[in-house]
Formats: C-alpha cells, structure tokens, sequence
C-alpha cells in the first residue's frame, strides 16, 4: 500500500521507517495464539472504578530527546504489571524513540497484560511482523495512513490483533470510526509543534460518544490532578513521558491508577 499524508516531524519519522520496512524478513512464521484484549481490559478496569493506564516505556522522543537512560525494558515493564496498569506500550522504533523490536519479545513471555506495539505503520509487513514478535495490539495513525486507514485496521483485525487508531482532529475521528476502529487514541501532541494540549481530548472524546468505540486519551499527562480532570472525557489514558522521567517509574504509576 502507497502511503502519502505525511507532516513536519512525523514526515522524518516516516521516511526513516520507510527504509526499515525494505529490511523486514516476511518469511518468519506467526504463531497462532490467543491474544490479550486491551478493549476488554480498559472498559474492565474502567467498571472496576479504576483508572485504565496504559503505560509506555520510551527512552527517547523528539520533543524530549533523551527520557531515560536505558535500562532493561522488562523490568520496568514487570513493575508496570504490579501497580496495574491496562497495557503496556513499548515503542520499537530505534532511530528518535531509542526502541527496538526485541524491547516486545523480552517484555511478552513475562507480561499477562496486553502488550502495544507503537511504531509508525507505513506498510502492512509492519503489521505482520508485529503478529510474529508477539504483541497484542499496534498503532495506525490516522494522519499517516489517511484513506488507506480502514485497509489496514481490516488487515489488522485479520491477524486477530487490535488496533489502536491515533487522531488528532475530527477528520481523522471520523476516518478512524469509519474504518471500523474499536480503539481510538486522541492525541494531544500536535505533531507539527510538538506541543501538548489535553484540550484535544476535551474537543473531540464528545464526538465518540454512543459509537462503541473505546476512547484513549494519549500524551500530555502530566500527573494524577490530569486523570481526574480527563477521565469524564475519555475511557482510558496512555502516558510515556510522565513515567520514564519519574525516578520510580511503577511507584508514579500506581498514583495514576488509583487518581
Ligand atoms: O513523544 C514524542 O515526542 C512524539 C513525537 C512525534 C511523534 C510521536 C511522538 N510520541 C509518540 C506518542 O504517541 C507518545 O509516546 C505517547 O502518546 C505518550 O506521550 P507522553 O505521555 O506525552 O510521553
């Protein structure tokens, strides 16, 4: 699939994931397994009356550059699963996330909670390979896949994965929820400024109200006082940033989930 709306920073980032993708071995075999569902265990946490957080481990971003200096990524993944988190996100892109595939075959055998593979999907080997490393879930981005978008979550749900489907206004809302995405992240970094505002989340979690999708609220938490402001707005939360810089990352999480 040709793949064409590209912007600013995310343009780099795609381009640079455009060359990976030529490199993937489409030969290694999928293991047929029983995934675990990050929809079901949002809205069960969600019941439960506690706070869904899926958390991410990033050691680098562009707007932050270095996060966290790199320590193994099961570890810090075993003490995500203590303090409860829904999922867990594990960036793989290595050149401005400082990720790597093997990040998800370390952290998988481990992690009884569903595992997101967040990469920027330009190619559906990227989706394939994500099945044969053992991830539950992966990302698709709205503005990157554009009208391709419902091609690839159809594909996506083909290999019995979810999709987490990423949006940043109401276009790609509506692209996201007629394509057929169950789970939808609102992103509240603008990827041309690389700014965060939680006021895109407050704009456009209304609009997917009543339309049986699970709505997550994505970047931009910056503590607990955000949780209990955000949730009335949304189903569920994933946060990087906040949790790789803090000096114990699963204690910060515990905060989170019990907001
Ligand atoms: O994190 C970045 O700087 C970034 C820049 C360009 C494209 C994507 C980017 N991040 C990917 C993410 O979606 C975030 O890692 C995720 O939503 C968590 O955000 P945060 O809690 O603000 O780290």
């Amino acid at each position: 699939m040709e793949v064409t709306k590209v912007t600013a920073m995310l343009d780099l980032i795609v381009e640079s994931t455009r060359r990976r993708v030529k490199e993937i071995d489409s030969s290694v075999p999928v293991e047929e397994r029983q995934i675990q569902s990050l929809e079901k265990s949002i809205r069960t946490r969600k019941q439960n009356g506690v706070n869904p957080v899926i958390a991410e481990i990033k050691f680098r971003s562009p707007s932050e550059g270095l996060i966290r200096s790199y320590e193994d990524p099961a570890g810090i993944a075993s003490g995500y699963v203590d303090a409860g988190c829904a999922g867990i996100s594990v960036l793989t892109n290595p050149e401005f996330f400082g990720g790597d595939n093997s990040f998800i075959e370390k952290i998988r055998p481990q992690t009884a909670v569903p595992v997101l593979r967040k990469d920027f999907v330009v190619d559906e080997a990227q989706v394939r390979e994500t099945a044969a490393l053992g991830a539950d879930a992966v990302l698709l981005i709205a503005a990157v896949l554009g009208e391709e978008l419902g091609g690839f979550i159809e594909y996506t749900h083909g290999f019995g994965l979810e999709a987490l489907v990423e949006v940043h206004d109401e276009a790609e809302m509506e692209n996201a929820i007629s394509g057929g995405a169950r789970i939808i992240g609102i992103n509240n970094r603008n990827l041309k400024t690389m700014k965060t505002e939680l006021e895109t989340t407050r704009r456009l979690g209304p609009l997917a109200a009543g339309r049986g999708v699970t709505v997550v609220c994505e970047s931009g938490i910056t503590g607990p006082a955000d949780i209990r402001e955000m949730r009335k707005c949304c189903d569920g939360f994933l946060v990087g940033t906040y949790l790789m810089k803090a000096e114990d990352p699963a204690k910060a999480l515990e905060g989170l989930v019990c907001a």
